[in-house]
């Protein structure tokens, strides 16, 4: 039976990469049925004890709680918002192929992407506004949170394919510790074009209305997500935080 890893390529890990944006793009479309909901966001709307902050920190504490007792950050594909204090896994190991050099499990941007996500994206693409579906509105932004964590965390499936096919040109670079350079060599400008048309692309087909038996065009333009909301935020923030990952695992690879 061939090893995992050599059936890894640039190809296969782009092929998952375009896979999880029909993913992103349906969990953005979900969260968008709702308004702003400030109040889910709002530490002083509700207190409970334990230290949860904001109904959607309790949300995704509490999620992620249950969700490594059985096993998913045992994954090394999945990472937790809240690493610390979360509990062992609960059920048999799995025997996950080891594809990534162990300094791998250090490198964890999901502060920023929390952030990001919160702060600048949000506010982008949902309508302002309080209609109190507080918890539903949770549970839709922590949909989000893990499918754009899986995402720019690929970024360390990315960086190995590229380290084995140019170890020859990453090495000099990894050993001088020059980010530049790292990031000039795994930068491919026309793949990243592809991805933000095609994310665009993506919001219009899924977050159109579908109507039947009414072949008038009122509904054209109309989407769920705006689709240059979508194609900015990848161009802005997915992209750029996908390759900030790349270069921290590079600067791991030779550990
Ligand atoms: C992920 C890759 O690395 C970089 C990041 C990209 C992205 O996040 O979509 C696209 C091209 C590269 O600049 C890749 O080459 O596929």
């Amino acid at each position: 039976e061939s090893d995992v890893s050599d059936r890894l390529t640039l190809e296969s890990v782009r092929d998952s990469l375009i896979r999880q944006e029909d993913n992103i793009v349906f969990s953005l479309i979900e969260r968008a049925k709702f308004p702003l909901n400030a109040a889910t966001y709002d530490p002083s709307y509700f207190s409970m004890p334990g230290s949860y902050g904001s109904l959607v920190e309790l949300v995704v504490k509490q999620t992620e709680a249950v969700q490594a007792k059985a096993g998913r950050y045992e994954n090394p594909e999945e990472h937790p918002f809240f690493p610390d204090d979360l509990p062992p896994s609960q059920v048999p190991p799995h025997k996950y192929p080891r594809v990534l050099n162990p300094a791998a499990v250090f490198v964890n941007v999901n502060k920023k992407i929390w952030d990001v996500y919160f702060n600048k994206l949000l506010p982008l693409f949902v309508a302002p506004g309080d209609d109190g579906n507080y918890a539903s509105t949770a549970v839709r932004d922590l949909e989000c949170l893990q499918v754009l964590s899986r995402r720019i965390h690929y970024g360390k499936l990315v960086a190995e394919v590229k380290f084995r096919d140019e170890w020859k040109h990453y090495e000099p670079a990894i050993r001088a510790r020059d980010k530049k350079t790292l990031m000039d060599l795994l930068t491919a400008p026309a793949v990243e074009k592809a991805v933000k048309k095609r994310v665009a692309k993506k919001a219009c087909i899924f977050g159109q209305e579908v109507k039947v038996g009414d072949d008038s065009d009122e509904n054209k333009g109309k989407y769920k997500v705006n689709p240059a909301v979508v194609s900015r935020f990848y161009g802005d923030w997915v992209i750029p935080l996908t390759k900030d990952v790349e270069v921290q695992y590079l600067l791991h690879r030779l550990d």
